[in-house]
């Protein structure tokens, strides 16, 4: 590591970052702290594997953290110095670029394999599968981005699958969701909102259409505990699923791999274990590398856990090779307050699209273009994603149908006659009951992921309590073979407000205690996403916020932990 003398202030007080071959430059920035970059050498200068474009200014908004990765000498101007930067020269880059070409060499295998059937004698038939784990703050996302950077500058038109297993930082969409996505460009670096892409753009017909087509499934939580792993598990099922579908269809994407991002919580050996198999030791982890054929584990220091997940008979038997990989000096330990930050500027950028430029680093050319009292930058600035408007109208309480999915949310055990005991399904769904007040002041605030229904998802009102032979209550859902043929489209049933127009209830027989859908509903991939932002209770209408002006896609929505307020 070396201190500030890298640092000199340049002709006309720029301020000049020299770097010497094969260091990094790292910065925190503040709450207060926005920078623009340009690089003033002649050799790429890269920020997570994408190269900084010559000569443009490359603004890197407040909160980011991050570092410059310079292979030859560089030097690059900075805006002002954060008042928290330093070089070094200790990366992990050349790992990095190390398992990339070992990546590299699996895919152009399975691209020939694929395309041309020419046979290659280590047996490669598609592109590897890695899945990146490691305790909190290890760098798991900046290793999944670099790699995914990596594949996409070859120029080799790789379209590799970023699966987000770590709701607490989505890839591309807001916390609480599991996302599979397919970037086709190097992913930019310029605020921590979504290391993954830029935030979905709105457009009325798919709320998640994005620069990185992305599909979302909504666990409602920022990580897998115990009490959510069955909904989590079923969620998983279906992701892995979407990518094979993908892969039948896609030779590219076969060719080009996936590459899985987890979250901390995979680290917990118990996590997910079932009662009736203790001795099972992560179980998430191991229905992960099932569910999407994962051949590779990289481990990120963590020398026990790469230990452990070696000698675990369950992935020795699947053939899953685990690797460890140094975590980088760089990584920074983020507390429970910036990541709250972070959450509430990713929920903020889905509606909002991408912040503008702060005045000081806005190009203007000291005009006041660049904003109220702004300096200005003389130069050309990176061409960045516009912002988007949202669209707030009222919604009545019987139109928007409202689930939670599992079974913590239903009623306590301790409701049922004394010596019962229920069975439910791990992953039934509840409805939000608007008229009993606790619920609805709890769902103010509350980030809500839309569902797609069909005339077939709807079902006859459930069959409740009927009592077991031995004498114990039994409740269950009703199942699809319940299903109630009815003519019309669920969108012509289930719309939302147009231009705060309430609509007309979606169906009159539903009753508050009932859930009218199949649970299959409860796991399936979201539509986007809604907050309730204000409830009035006496006209029994909620307020939201869309991405959209126009009709909600559907009226069926699903509540999870994630909430959200406007503080910007
Ligand atoms: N070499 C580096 N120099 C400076 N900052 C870095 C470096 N590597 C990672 N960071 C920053 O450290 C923070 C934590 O990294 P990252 O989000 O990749 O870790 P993680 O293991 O995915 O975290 P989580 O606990 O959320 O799962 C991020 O803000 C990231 O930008």
């Amino acid at each position: 590591m070396s201190d500030n003398n890298n640092v000199s202030p340049g002709p006309s007080e720029q301020i000049i970052v020299d770097l010497e071959a094969g260091s990094e430059w790292r910065f925190e920035l503040e709450a207060d702290e926005n920078i623009a970059l340009r690089v003033l050498s002649p050799d790429p200068v890269f920020i997570n594997s994408e190269e900084l474009p010559p000569a443009s200014w490359y603004p890197i908004h407040r909160h980011t953290k991050g570092a410059l990765y310079a292979p030859t000498p560089a030097r690059v101007e900075v805006t002002s110095l954060p008042a928290s930067q330093y070089t070094s020269t200790s990366t992990i880059q050349p790992q990095l670029l190390n398992l990339h070409l070992a990546l590299e060499r699996t895919r152009i295998l399975a691209k020939r394999y694929l395309n041309d059937g020419i046979a290659n004698e280590d047996g490669v038939q598609r592109g590897s599968r890695v899945m990146i784990v490691g305790p909190p703050s290890s760098g798991k996302t900046t290793v999944v981005k670099n790699l995914v950077n990596l594949a996409l500058s070859t120029g080799m038109g790789w379209t590799p699958g970023v699966v987000g297993l770590d709701p607490s930082s989505p890839s591309n969409l807001i916390p609480g969701t599991l996302s599979l996505s397919t970037p086709s460009h190097p992913i930019p670096t310029h605020h921590p909102a979504h290391p993954m892409g830029s935030p979905p753009t709105s457009t009325p017909s798919n709320m998640l259409s994005a620069d990185v087509p992305t599909i979302g499934w909504w666990l409602g939580a920022l990580e897998p505990t115990n009490k959510n792993a069955e909904v989590w598990r079923a969620l998983v099922e279906r992701m892995g699923a979407a990518w094979r579908k993908r892969c039948e269809k896609d030779k590219i994407a076969l060719a080009s791999g996936l590459i899985v991002d987890t979250s901390s919580a995979f680290t917990n050996p118990l996590l997910g274990t079932k009662k009736d198999d203790p001795k099972a030791r992560y179980s998430l982890v191991t229905q992960a590398v099932e569910a999407f054929g994962i051949d590779t584990i990289l481990v990120i220091g963590h020398e026990k856990l790469h230990i452990d997940l070696s000698r675990l008979s369950a992935l020795q038997s699947l053939g899953t090779v685990v690797l460890r990989i140094p975590k980088s000096g760089g990584v920074v330990d983020l507390d429970d307050n910036q990541r709250e930050i972070i959450n509430n500027f990713q929920v903020r950028s889905y509606f909002y699209g991408e912040p503008p430029l702060p005045p000081q680093i806005a190009p203007g050319g000291g005009s006041s273009a660049g904003g109220a009292g702004g300096m200005g930058l003389i130069g050309k600035m990176v061409g960045l994603d516009g912002g988007l408007s949202p669209y707030s109208f009222q919604i009545g309480w019987e139109t928007l149908v409202v689930l939670r999915v599992g079974e913590e949310n239903s009623a306590p055990s301790s409701a049922l006659p004394l010596g019962s005991s229920r069975i439910l399904s791990p992953t039934r769904l509840t409805r939000v009951d608007p008229a009993g007040p606790a619920h609805v002041v709890r769902l103010l605030n509350t980030v809500l992921a839309i569902v797609q229904i069909t005339p077939q998802d709807r079902i006859t009102p459930a069959k409740t309590t009927e009592l077991a032979t031995d004498g114990k209550a039994k409740t269950e859902a009703t199942d699809a073979e319940g299903v109630k043929k009815e003519t019309g489209t669920a969108e012509g049933e289930a719309g939302g407000d147009v231009e705060g127009e309430e609509e007309e209830a979606v169906a009159e027989d539903l009753d508050a205690e009932e859930v009218p859908f199949v649970e299959e509903i409860g796991t399936r991939e979201v539509l986007g996403f809604i907050v309730i932002t204000g409830i009035d209770a006496q006209k029994k209408k909620y307020t939201v916020l869309s991405p959209s002006p126009g009709k909600l896609p559907s009226t069926v929505a699903l509540a999870g932990s994630i909430e959200w307020v406007d503080s910007a």
